[in-house]
């Protein structure tokens, strides 16, 4: 059985930080383990010009511990009214290297999302296809007579084939994927459509949200799914595929505002996240895969290049505390009081 595991320093490609007091610790999670992060737009207002970008990074940048040399990648959240020129702005600015789709109403901080992604976002389409500035997609359909489960199937039928057929060249990923759809989708793809795997999916099928209980815990979007799709995913981060790659999607709430009434989606995995991963893969043999997925593909997806520092995890058991204090709030992590078998050192 291995007992130590060295990788090259990996990278999370979805990602949110949030802001203010809660991300000075956030942060510090991330931070340790990951060179570099795609940090998502989806604050109160969201970050919806270069501008705001540019502000967040050096909020971030301010956060971080003494002598990080952790680099925020930065994100402009799409609207009805972005520009052609804010994507050129964005190109030109150097540290904006996406822009991400929210379809309006669809997840957390989606008010202000796209209504029409093709019947009003074409001109900017276009101009992120000739820069090389890729779309990220929250892939998931927003129409209420679709059944939660299937969202994000029909979006395939809907949004990424009509939209990979209209812009050839715009490259794509598809977040935080839950289903076999849309792992065999991105397969059949070209090169320039990748998508992003969080933990939670490759380890947790929806029986998860119901175990004992309803468990606002494992409430995120998208939300789990069956078990033949959790399979279906593994496989795919599994397969050697350069096409997906590492992105938690690790999104803290503060306690109260899950274990509520309505509960908000979103589960926080810093905290463990390629100690997470390597459960994953290990649970199908596939160790040898994991360095390809958390450190090589999406540096390369993004053109930038790979790190050339190591992190080492060890097997070592540890349990996950019930509960994170980040600034002001309490957070709940993911396997909160539970035991991981992998440790970073
Ligand atoms: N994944 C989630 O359930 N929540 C994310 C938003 C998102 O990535 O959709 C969040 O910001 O909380
Ligand atoms: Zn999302
Ligand atoms: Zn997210």
């Amino acid at each position: 059985m291995t007992q130590q595991l060295t990788l090259t320093r990996p990278d999370d490609w979805h990602l949110h930080l949030r802001d203010g007091l809660a991300m000075r610790d956030v942060l510090q999670d991330t931070a340790r383990q990951f060179g570099r992060a795609i940090v998502m737009p989806n604050l109160k207002p969201p970050v919806t010009s270069v501008e705001l970008a540019g502000a967040y990074r050096e909020r971030i940048l301010a956060a971080l511990p003494a002598g990080s040399r952790f680099e925020p990648l930065m994100v402009l959240y799409l609207t009805d009214l972005t520009s052609p020129a804010e994507v050129v702005k964005a190109k030109q600015s150097g540290f904006v290297k996406a822009i991400k789709l929210y379809p309006a109403g669809a997840t957390t901080n989606s008010d202000s999302g796209v209504t029409d992604l093709l019947g009003k976002c074409a001109t900017v389409l276009a101009e992120m296809e000739k820069q090389g500035l890729p779309l990220l997609v929250h892939g998931e359909v927003t129409d209420g007579e679709v059944d939660v489960f299937d969202r994000e199937a029909v979006f395939i039928d809907r949004v990424m084939i009509p939209l990979t057929r209209q812009f050839p060249g715009l490259k794509v990923v598809f977040e935080h994927i839950t289903t076999k759809q849309a792992a065999q989708f991105v397969m059949a793809a070209p090169d320039n459509i990748g998508a992003t795997l969080t933990p939670q999916h490759l380890l947790m099928n929806r029986n998860a949200l119901f175990i004992g209980g309803v468990r606002p815990h494992h409430y995120c979007l998208p939300v789990l799914k069956r078990e033949e799709h959790r399979v279906a995913l593994l496989t795919a981060a599994t397969s050697g595929s350069p096409k997906f790659f590492l992105g938690t999607d690790s999104a803290p709430h503060a306690k109260h505002t899950k274990e509520a009434a309505c509960g908000c989606a979103g589960i926080y995995s810093a905290h463990a996240a390629i100690e997470l991963y390597a459960e994953a893969f290990e649970s199908v043999d596939a160790l040898d895969k994991l360095e390809a997925f958390a450190s090589f593909n999406g540096a390369d997806f993004y053109e930038l290049p790979r790190h050339t520092d190591t992190i080492t995890l060890a097997r070592e058991s540890w349990t996950v505390p019930a509960e994170y204090q980040f600034g002001d709030s309490t957070v709940v992590p993911l396997r909160a009081g539970e035991i991981i078998s992998w440790k970073m050192r």
